[in-house]
Formats: structure tokens, sequence, C-alpha cells
């Protein structure tokens, strides 16, 4: 989108990116050890493109690339990348703010980071079917486990022509998303998009919601220009690749950074105890006022959220979904702890199969 010829060099070319006071302190020991900062735009195959103040670079992430994947380096990060060199290295990466992180399968229940420094998860809802709260606040949990702030663009407002049918539409997705604010937008009227533009001007955002709900339509209106479609185009120089151009970190005109990676769009739950807990806040408030501290709200004296069912305060569809969402949760941590159990194991045989040598050998070599 952004030319590297608009990018002259100055002072806070990088502030389009999100750079600020906050960055430039963490940055400061990397800067006095002659290291250039830059936002990484994307990463592919073992190298990143970063957008630094001289344009983009194209740095070889080999320093960044641990074994754990959730320290991987991602978009969004802020990279410490060498001024000179062939290839030149990303050196380091800023501690994250926010991290966005999925699993990456139903076998082996390991994250990857999908996107890091999110200060917005806008979730796109379409209004053109019906309404899931439960899979709304599935994504809410996600966004709120991630540490961004959600929000819900509840799209395609123009088929929901009646106001008050789709003011009770919006209650019922606020009465699903406590603490979070609830717009609804329309590509074909513009209605909304002002409104999102100025939320997340303030910022880095992502979009996240099913195939269909309009993350793409809201991205180019954020943009001004289809560059979702853009991105797609294969690169025209003959030699019939891909384009190693696309970025999936964008500046929007109207201020504030979008992240669009292909994985955000289907990402699931992992390990989000704390995100399912802010998704469902108002029971956990309700918990806190139960006689025991351990209530599990099924039948015990004294439950405030059995309380709060009985005089209708609680829906009680907001109590399963919390369950569902819980249990959910627990069996992808599960799944983990199964894999870190089977290599503890393995690690366990291994010594205590070292232990019975050790021992045969003390006894004179009979095993
Ligand atoms: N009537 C109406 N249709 C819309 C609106 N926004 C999007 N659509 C249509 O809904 C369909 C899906 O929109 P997309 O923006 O491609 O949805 P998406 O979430 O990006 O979908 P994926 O790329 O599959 O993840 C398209 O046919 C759009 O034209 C709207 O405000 N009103
Ligand atoms: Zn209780």
């Amino acid at each position: 989108m952004t030319s590297s010829s608009s990018l002259s060099v100055r002072p806070h070319a990088l502030a389009a990116y999100g750079w600020d006071e906050y960055w430039a302190a963490e940055f400061a020991p990397y800067a006095a050890g002659g290291l250039l900062p830059g936002r990484v735009v994307r990463v592919d195959r073992g190298q990143c493109d970063v957008m630094t103040e001289d344009g983009v670079i194209r740095a070889d992430t080999a320093f960044v690339t641990p074994h754990d994947p959730l320290r991987v380096i991602c978009t969004g990060d802020w990279a410490a990348v060498e001024t000179t060199g062939n290839p030149r290295y990303v050196k380091a990466y800023l501690p994250r703010r926010t991290a966005f992180v999925r699993s990456t399968s139903s076998q082996r229940s390991e994250g990857q980071i999908l996107a890091a420094n999110v200060d917005h998860a806008v979730i796109a809802v379409s209004l053109a079917v019906e309404l899931d709260l439960g899979r709304i606040e599935r994504f809410l949990a996600l966004a709120w486990e991630s540490g961004a702030q959600p929000l819900v663009v509840l799209t395609k407002a123009d088929l929901v022509p009646d106001p008050d049918t789709l003011a009770y539409l919006v209650r019922d997705v606020e009465t699903a998303a406590p603490g979070v604010q609830v717009l609804t937008a329309s590509s074909l009227t513009g209605e909304g998009t002002d409104v999102l533009a100025a939320i997340v001007s303030g910022g880095t955002s992502v979009l996240l919601g099913i195939s269909g709900a309009g993350k793409s339509t809201l991205a180019n209106a954020l943009l001004g220009e289809d560059v979702m479609d853009v991105g797609a185009t294969r690169d025209v120089d003959g030699k019939g690749r891909h384009t190693t151009t696309t970025r999936n970190l964008l500046a929007l005109p109207g201020g504030g950074v979008l992240i669009d990676t292909p994985g955000l769009r289907g990402v699931g739950l992992f390990d989000a105890e704390a995100g399912v807990g802010q998704a469902f806040s108002e029971i956990e408030d309700l918990a806190a006022d139960c006689r025991f501290h351990d209530c599990a709200h099924e039948a015990e004296p004294g439950c405030a959220v059995l309380a709060a069912l009985a005089d209708g305060t609680l829906p009680e569809r907001r109590l399963e979904s919390y369950r569902k969402l819980l249990r959910e949760n627990r069996r992808i941590v599960a799944k983990t702890d199964a894999r870190l159990r089977a290599e503890l194991h393995r690690d366990w045989r291994l010594k205590s199969a070292q232990g019975r040598a050790n021992y045969a050998a003390k006894r004179g070599g009979r095993a």
C-alpha cells in the first residue's frame, strides 16, 4: 500500500506503524547497539519483511526462531535489525504487549503465534445469518486472552432495515459481550465505517470472524481501497511466482494499523481460561459472592450464580456457554499436559533405565 518512495528518512517515519515513546524507550538499548527498529509486516520461510524508517527490509529470522513456537518472531513484533550485511539479521524483538496464539492441530496441542502487539480485536459478525451468540463468545474469549480489547461489528446492517429489529439484535449481542462495544456497519450505505475507523485509529487491530462475516469488506473500507484482493494477485514478473511483497500489516489512511494474517481468521482457543473468564465477567463477578470459594454453581447452598439464574438476571444460555467454553479450554490444556507428560515420562524412563544400569554395574554387571 505505502510505496517505499513515500517513506523518506524522517524521525517518526514509523509512527504510522505504531512507533511511539513507549517502543522508543524499549528499543533504546538496541539503538545504542547500532540496530535499526522496525515492525514485522510479514514472516515466511526463515525470513521476514520489516518496515523500517528506510522502507521495507528483508531480514533473516535465524536469531529469533527459537524452539518454543510461542517465541518465534511474528507479524506485529518490533524488531531490532542489523543495518548492514547480506543477509541482514533480526537480532531480537521487543517484549510483546499482547499476542494472538492458536492451537496448531487437534493431535498435538502446541500453540502457534499469529500476531503480536494488537490493541483492538474487531470481531465481525454477519447480520445476514442468524446470530450465534456462542460463537461470538468464543471469539471474545480468544480476544480477551490475547490482551487486546475486543469490539464487535455487526456487518451487513443494510439487510436489517427495521431499526427496532436492529436495536434488538445489538442488545442481544451486548448481553453476550460485557465490557465490549457493539457497532453496526454496512458496506452498502457506508454506515458505521467512520465509527470503526475512529476506534481503530488508535493502535493496532485485527479482524476476526468466520468466513463470509465481512472481514475483507471492512478491511477495504478502512483502507479505502481493495488491498485485500490486491494481496492475492500474482507478481507479474514473468517468473510465475507469487508476489513476495504482500504485507500482513498495513498502515491505515485514517490512522492505526491493521494486521490480517491468514491463520488469524480461523483461530481457535488455546489455553484461554483467563479469556473465558473475561468474556463472562458478570458470572465471575457473581461467583465472588458464592458462599463457597470453590463453588461449582451446581447445587451448592448460597450460590450467587444460581440465585441470579433463578431471578432471571443471568440468562441460562450464558451459564451454559461459559461451562461449554471452560470445558473446551480444559480439553485443550489437558492435551498440552498430556504431551508434556509424555515427554516427562520418556525422560523418567530414560533415567530409570540409567538407574537400573548403574545399579546393575554396582552389583557386578548382573542386570
Ligand atoms: N449486503 C451486504 N453485503 C455485504 C456487506 N459486507 C460484505 N458483504 C458481502 O458478504 C460477502 C462476504 O464478505 P467478505 O468481506 O468477503 O467476508 P470475509 O469475512 O472476508 O470472508 P473470508 O474472506 O471468507 O474470511 C461478500 O459477498 C460481500 O459482498 C454489507 O455490508 N452488506
Ligand atoms: Zn456458585
